[in-house]
């Protein structure tokens, strides 16, 4: 299983997360990967652990104050990006471009979305893989596996109907090793969590317990 840790905006220490995740990735079965701050990429990528951005823009150089260069993340050490992700949300045209401009640094790319509909329009534009995230139960802690698995079945079924070589991940909720195996009996190739790891005491205890049962 592949399972991304979206630091967001939370004000944890994204070397300390990513020092545990390249440690734990190493020792299991799961490939973990960590998408921190943009400005925190090189710092993270220098641990060792695989590093993704949180967004690309479409954008390629020129002047385009504010925009989050593909190059410029992979310069900085990553090699994915999500794009879409419910908090920062992008027009068709923008997400078209932006799987563009990661294809121009042959970066990993997973575009997220709210249901199966929109899965299965992300998996159109030919992405690595989308990951299903209903925006109502990020950060409740209550697993999206548990409280909605017809919405992961559905996303699943959604994109291979569309592209069987696109990835199905999920997301909202995950916190558990349980909550991890549960996705994947549903038929996820992986998660996508923030919060359970983010905002834990202990994000390596966290980490050690995401990927046990795996
Ligand atoms: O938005 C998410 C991952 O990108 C999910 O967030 P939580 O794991 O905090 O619910």
């Amino acid at each position: 299983m592949f399972v991304l840790v979206n630091l967001k905006a939370y004000p944890c220490d994204p070397v300390e997360v990513a020092t545990a995740a390249h440690e734990v990735s190493e020792s299991s079965d799961a490939d973990v990967a960590i998408a921190p701050q943009a400005a925190a990429i090189e710092t993270v990528a220098g641990t060792g652990v695989e590093t993704w951005a949180q967004h690309v823009s479409p954008n390629e150089h020129g002047s385009h104050t504010g925009s989050t260069l593909a190059e410029a993340a992979a310069e900085a050490g990553a090699t994915g990006t999500l794009l879409n992700h419910s908090e920062n949300r992008l027009k068709l045209a923008d997400i078209d471009g932006s799987l563009d401009a990661a294809e121009r640094v042959d970066f990993d790319t997973v575009v997220c979305a709210n249901n199966p509909d929109q899965v299965a329009a992300a998996a159109a534009l030919g992405p690595d893989a989308v990951a299903v995230e209903p925006p109502e139960l990020i950060g409740t802690g209550t697993p999206v596996s548990q409280a909605d698995p017809d919405i992961v079945r559905d996303a699943v079924d959604a994109a291979a109907a569309v592209d069987e070589s696109v990835d199905v991940y999920c997301g909202a909720g995950i916190s558990t090793g349980d909550d991890v195996v549960a996705a994947e009996e549903l038929g996820a190739d992986g998660v996508l969590l923030a919060s359970g790891v983010a905002k834990a005491d202990d994000p390596q205890a966290a980490l050690e317990d995401l990927v046990d049962p795996l």
